[in-house]
């Protein structure tokens, strides 16, 4: 089956706050990543976590020395990152990855995560530490279904799969394909035409066609990791489940984008922040 254009910004509608809502209609999320010289990234996926509409936002950094860099949004609920404090969160949806580094530490909070029941976000090195990990692979695919969302770029799809970023993206079906049998959850490979699919059958993949070249820089991916989660979250209340959460999530990052090009920003030097405030303004477009 060929993949199917995406066109999912219809879902945004079941995100419209009711008069009585509070922010536990809009979730918990909390994010794990950040160690030594990858702050940013953490804080991108928190920041937009925010503005796409999660209730809360937790932040559990490996380095220390984040705090300097994660005080900068106040909104942010800031812990330094450890197995008890993740249990305690009691977070409705995890994100895992960003900026986490390949540490044992890492590799024991990414291991309680994949056997938490939140719903889980991978990203990033999440996804590195399950490519060179048996025991990691098998919490993966062991994982309740619609339960967990993985968004590697061609790079981390190739580790994954033990080939080339370059073989990925010959045949990115074919990959996307490959990517669901080996974890068995719903993937979303990003580069230009990001697909998503379901591992739920006759589901077919999408394709978003939305998007352009000046979204690749550093910290474009954190946001979408942020997005999701923040998506993820709201629907538990707001009836959107996590496949369709990822579908809007990829459609919005990528429709801001263009937004921001069409009002003269960028391609060149367009900054994943100028996107996050661009995503904000598109959920709110009644
Ligand atoms: N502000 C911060 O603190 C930030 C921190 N960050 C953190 O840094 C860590 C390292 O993550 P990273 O993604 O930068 O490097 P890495 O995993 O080695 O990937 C590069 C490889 O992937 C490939 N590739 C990628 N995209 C592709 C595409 N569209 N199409 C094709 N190929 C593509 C690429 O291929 P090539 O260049 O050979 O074409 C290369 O092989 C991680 O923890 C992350 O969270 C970042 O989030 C940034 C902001
Ligand atoms: N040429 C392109 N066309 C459309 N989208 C792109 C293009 N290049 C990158 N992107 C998007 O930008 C984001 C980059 O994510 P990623 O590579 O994970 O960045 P980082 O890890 O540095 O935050 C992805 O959502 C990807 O789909």
């Amino acid at each position: 089956m060929n993949p199917q254009e995406l066109n999912s910004l219809h879902l945004l509608r079941r995100l419209i706050r009711q008069p009585h809502e509070h922010k536990g209609h809009a979730g918990k999320v909390l994010i794990i990543g950040g160690d030594t010289g990858m702050a940013g990234s953490i804080l991108l996926s928190g920041r937009a976590a925010l503005h796409a509409g999660a209730g809360w936002v937790m932040i559990g950094f490996l380095d220390e020395r984040a705090i300097s860099v994660l005080a900068d949004q106040p909104e942010l609920m800031l812990s330094h990152a450890s197995r008890e404090m993740m249990a305690q969160a009691q977070a409705d949806v995890l994100a895992i990855g960003p900026g986490l580094g390949q540490s044992q530490q890492a590799r024991d909070l990414l291991s309680d995560a994949l056997q938490s029941s939140a719903l889980l976000v991978i990203d990033a090195d999440g996804l590195n530490l399950i490519a060179g990990d048996a025991k990691l692979m098998k919490q993966l695919k062991s994982r309740p279904t619609l339960s967990t969302v993985i968004t590697p770029h061609p790079g981390e799809a190739a580790k994954l799969l033990n080939t080339t970023a370059e073989q990925v993206q010959i045949n990115r079906p074919l990959a996307i394909d490959q990517l669901l049998a080996l974890t068995g959850s719903i993937v979303v490979l990003k580069g230009q035409h990001t697909l998503i699919k379901s591992p739920q059958l006759n589901e077919p993949t999408q394709m978003c066609l939305k998007g352009h070249p000046g979204m690749g820089v550093a910290g474009m991916g954190d946001v979408l990791t942020g997005v999701i989660a923040a998506i993820m979250s709201q629907g538990i209340k707001h009836h959107i489940n996590p496949f369709e959460a990822s579908c809007v999530a990829v459609e919005l990052h990528a429709a801001a984008a263009d937004s921001l090009l069409n009002q003269g920003i960028g391609p060149i030097g367009l900054t994943p922040t100028e996107v996050i405030k661009e995503i904000r303004n598109l959920i709110n477009i009644k």
